[in-house]
């Protein structure tokens, strides 16, 4: 049994207890007034608290709901109805088989703030009403038997009881802090369990090729084994399909980056075209202000959203136009308008179907070209103020203002043509829209969300969400001594091979919190955790 001091929060616990010296007690649903309101009681007192608030003679039964009536202590001197808190739901969880591993009380009481604090303060006092009400915990200091929970610490316990591993722990954390329907997939896969398992499984495949590389050293003189011998061939063979999986997880990943923290997605265009009103319809608000003066937007705004499921961040910029018709201040915009899309994941250009000046058009060209990395005339600078390396973009062009047009029906075509010949875009790429009438919207979001799916490449399978955490400890530990490990191994080093696979075998470890120096780790996974979880 191995005790973890907890940097964050300076307790000490020890996995693998199944009792921890005190009740702990706290609000697991949201602060503030509601219809509903979750207090959750941990601990080996837990029960009895649920018994002697409903003043019922017998335990409830496990895992059964029930409305019960619960009561204040008798301290009060006003009428016997204010003895009354609440009629609750009540449930009972015991231990082992619960969210923290020991004995779980649920009240599912009504929402207003006076009932929750109330219910809360007879939590406290039927739990302090015992004679042995402190106890002397490790460390010699006196701990209350009932107190309210530090954040995080039901999921602490969780972990302290082996109810779950720390990818787990972190696909909770996930799943709570989930805003988007890709970010819920991705958390509910740790949370569930997957990577536990995966994690698992590498760390078994590891310490069995670690025993082998021990009875290789250990028995090579008698001829049992010998590092000439298909054993440590096998051995060999096995750890590069490993490490090969464990590299395309880790690219996995890191394609379901893009998806969970956010698809950049910029908008470029001309004076006026319509972005601003674009991004206040993808934003359902007036994020950005829409004016008929050409040059409003002179700086970056930048709002985050939900399309179809995705996190998009979402970027409006200034209008592109030739730099010797501006001041400093819109030449800066535009600069800034240019990196915002050099480092978008996808781009739409809106483009007016009428277009005011004709001068912008190059401008607006020139920079889409570019975007698209199919070359520009390298003579052409007038409007490059700040050149910077740019890669293939994802374009996406919003015709704007088809409102405006006299006859749509014949013009659209010829425009969509001239366009998609000009900025080499497919015609499939090109959305006829009209901002002020709602014309095409629908579409062009749709077409967008499609496309979002397509920047992962994860094919049919689900994003991973790993944090940063597991994503550094695969990529500068596990990877680079697997690595190492096969070097080794093709010099005929044992010795330093078999090193090298058990410390990967440890840093995975680390990942799932069966390592024992695990303070500093616990202390980052758990500091973001809210009280109640
Ligand atoms: N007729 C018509 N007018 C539009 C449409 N979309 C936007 N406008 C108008 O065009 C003007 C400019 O719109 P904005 O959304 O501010 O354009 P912008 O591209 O952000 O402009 P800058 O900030 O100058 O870069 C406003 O008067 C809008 O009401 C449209 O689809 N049809």
């Amino acid at each position: 049994m191995v005790i973890y001091p907890l940097s964050a929060s300076g307790i000490s616990f020890r996995r693998g207890l199944s009792t921890s010296a005190s009740t702990i007690y706290a609000l697991s649903t949201a602060q503030g007034r509601a219809a509903l309101a979750v207090i959750r009681i941990s601990g080996r007192r837990s029960q009895k608290i649920l018994q002697r608030m409903t003043r019922s003679s017998k335990p409830l039964p496990p895992r059964t709901a029930s409305l019960r009536r619960l009561y204040a202590p008798r301290v009060t001197t006003l009428a016997p109805a204010s003895e009354i808190l609440d009629d609750a739901l009540t449930l009972f969880f015991p231990a082992p088989k619960s969210y923290t591993g020991e004995d779980i009380v649920e009240l599912h009481v009504h929402g207003g703030r006076a009932v929750v604090n109330a219910v809360m303060d007879a939590v406290c006092a039927y739990g302090r009403e015992a004679e042995d009400a402190n106890t002397l915990i490790e460390s010699g200091e006196v701990e209350a038997q009932v107190r309210y929970a530090n954040p995080g610490e039901f999921t602490r316990r969780a972990y302290a009881n082996f109810r779950m591993d720390l990818t787990e722990v972190e696909g909770v954390s996930g799943m709570i802090d989930a805003e988007t329907e890709t970010q819920r997939i991705a958390a509910i896969s740790a949370a569930g369990g997957y990577m536990r398992r995966l994690y698992n499984s590498w760390q078994a495949e590891l310490l069995e090729i670690s025993a082998l590389m021990a009875a290789i050293i250990d028995f090579s003189e008698e001829g049992y084994f010998d590092k000439s011998g298909s054993l440590f061939h096998d051995s060999i063979t096995q750890t590069s399909k490993l490490l090969s999986s464990i590299q395309k997880h880790s690219e996995k990943i890191e394609r379901s980056e893009i998806l969970l923290a956010g698809v950049k997605l910029a908008l470029l265009g001309p004076p006026n075209a319509g972005k601003s009103s674009l991004l206040n319809l993808f934003a359902r608000r007036d994020a950005a202000i829409v004016s008929t003066t050409p040059g409003t937007t002179r700086d970056i705004v930048e709002i985050g959203l939900e399309l179809g499921g995705y996190k998009v961040v979402l970027t409006d910029t200034a209008g592109l136009r030739l730099a010797s018709t501006i001041g400093d201040v819109e030449a800066e915009g535009i600069n800034r308008a240019k990196r915002a899309s050099a480092e978008a994941d996808v781009v739409v250009a809106v483009i007016p179907a009428v277009m005011e000046d004709p001068q912008w058009h190059k401008v607006v060209r020139d920079e889409i070209l570019t975007l698209q990395q199919i070359g520009v005339d390298p003579n052409f600078d007038d409007y490059r103020m700040d050149p910077m390396p740019l890669q293939g973009k994802k374009v996406i062009v919003a015709l704007n203002k088809t409102d405006l047009l006299q006859d749509s029906k014949l013009e659209l075509p010829v425009l969509i043509n001239q366009i998609s010949k000009e900025l080499s875009i497919s015609e499939d790429h090109i959305f006829p829209i009209s901002c002020v009438e709602g014309e095409g919207i629908d579409e062009l979001m749709q077409f967008l969300v499609n496309s979002f799916e397509g920047l992962a490449d994860l094919g049919s399978d689900v994003p991973i969400g790993a944090s940063t955490r597991v994503q550094e400890i695969i990529r500068n530990d596990v990877v680079p001594s697997l690595q190492r490990f096969l070097e080794h191994a093709q010099d005929d080093d044992v010795v330093f091979a078999s090193e090298e696979i058990r410390y990967a075998a440890d840093a995975i470890g680390k990942i799932t919190g069966q390592s024992t120096e695990m303070e500093d780790v616990l202390g980052v996974v758990f500091s973001r955790f809210c009280v109640g979880k």
